[in-house]
Order: C-alpha cells, then structure tokens, then sequence
C-alpha cells in the first residue's frame, strides 16, 4: 500500500507544467520534490491533496491505498498537508491547537486522549498548556506536524517545512518528521530546496523547459 502517481501532468490554460511524473511512496517513507522555483512543486502537492486553484487541470492517476483519488473532494481523500508557513492559533494553547487536529467524529473523552498520548509520544506532554507564542520555531512545528498528523490522514504532503528553522533544528524536526511518518506508517511527500533533507530517500525531480 503506499501513494502512486501515475503519468501526473498538471496544466495551466493549456501550458503544462512538467514532464509527466511517475512515484511509488510505500507506507512510512518519504519522497522528496526538488526543482527550480516555479516548476510546480507546491501545485503537485495541491494536486494530490485535490486542493487546485481554478485554471489547473491534471491528468495521469493519483492512487492511495488502492483508491483512485482523481475526482474525489479534497474532504475524501484523506491526505494531510503541511505549509511552511502554517500558522497555529494563537489564542489557543497546545492543547487546543491540537484539538483543531482531532476528528470531531470522536467523543470528548477519545479527542483528549488522542491528544494526550500524542504531546506524551513525542515528548510533548509539558507543553499542553503552553501558549503558542512563547514556543521556538522548532517547538511550534512540531505542533504543526502533530496537529496534521492527529487528523489520521491517510498521507502526508509536506511543503518546504524546515526552510525557516535554522541548521541544528531543521536536523531535530526533519528526524521527528521521518519518525512520525514511520510510526504512522502512512507515505509522505515533501518539497525542499535542500537535497540534504531528503536523505536518501527517493527524489522526484521536476522537469522544467529542457525536459519536456
Ligand atoms: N493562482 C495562480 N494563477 C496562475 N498561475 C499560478 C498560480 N499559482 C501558481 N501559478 C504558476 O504555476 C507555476 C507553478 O507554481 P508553484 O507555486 O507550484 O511552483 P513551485 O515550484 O512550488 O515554486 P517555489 O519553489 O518558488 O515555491 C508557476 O509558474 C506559477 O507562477
């Protein structure tokens, strides 16, 4: 089981973006988009997380765990997306940014556990209650991956999320990054300027002009 994408194009009023993209993402791994900027990267993302601004069409096949997702709403599709610039509520603590995390299918009960258990495996637990202003930048995109992760997404999509962290904690959160993408067992997909962060992982690199 993992993330296909099958001969993916993406155009804009009929320009394609890049050559086609062919991927296999099992289950607890990530794949790394490199590229030029404005070869695509971010638009691939919002392809898979069926999140297009009007104007784009896709073609090729987009398939997680056995579901075709082409055509489905975004709701559906059950893939969780990280920006770099994801911003937490700031007039919530931990807890209650999380909370926005948590399917509101689940009792109050389930929703604090998840939560709990959540802040305790990642070593969290002290910052429940702690007001998302006095957290580091490192602190606070933690906070974010978690509270994607709590939706249970199925896949998680990840754009440029270290690139405001400087050296020694973008390699603390691209570690926690690679542990919840484990633990979770679920494929991940990110977008870096910096083949460091991929690790030797698979790379997906864009084609601009010279590759089609
Ligand atoms: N809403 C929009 N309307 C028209 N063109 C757009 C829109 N959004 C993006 N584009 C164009 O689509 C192309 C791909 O943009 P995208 O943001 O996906 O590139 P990127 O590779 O993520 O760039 P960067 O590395 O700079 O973030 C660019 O040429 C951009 O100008």
């Amino acid at each position: 089981m993992s993330l296909q994408l099958e001969g993916l194009q993406i155009t804009f009023k009929g320009r394609r973006l890049f050559a086609p993209v062919t991927l296999a993402i099992p289950n607890g791994e990530i794949a790394t988009v490199m590229g030029p900027s404005g070869c695509g990267k971010s638009t691939l993302l919002a392809a898979i997380a069926g999140n297009l601004e009007h104007g784009f069409s896709v073609s090729g096949r987009i398939v997680l765990n056995g579901r075709e997702l082409n055509g489905t709403r975004m709701e559906e599709r059950r893939v969780g997306i990280l920006f770099q610039d994801d911003l937490l509520f700031p007039h919530f603590d931990v807890y209650g940014n999380l909370a926005f995390g948590v399917s509101g299918k689940l009792d109050k009960k389930e929703r604090r556990q998840r939560i709990l258990e959540a802040l305790e495996r990642t070593g969290l637990a002290d910052f429940a209650h702690r007001d998302v202003a006095t957290l580091s930048g490192g602190q606070k995109a933690r906070v974010s991956l978690l509270r994607t992760m709590l939706a249970e997404p199925e896949a998680v999509l990840l754009d440029e999320p270290f690139s405001k962290l400087d050296k020694p904690l973008r390699a603390s959160f691209r570690d926690f990054v690679r542990e919840q993408v484990a633990q979770l067992t679920i494929p991940a997909l990110l977008v870096t300027h910096d083949e460091e962060d991929s690790c030797g992982g698979i790379i997906c690199r864009l084609g601009g002009e010279e590759d089609r």
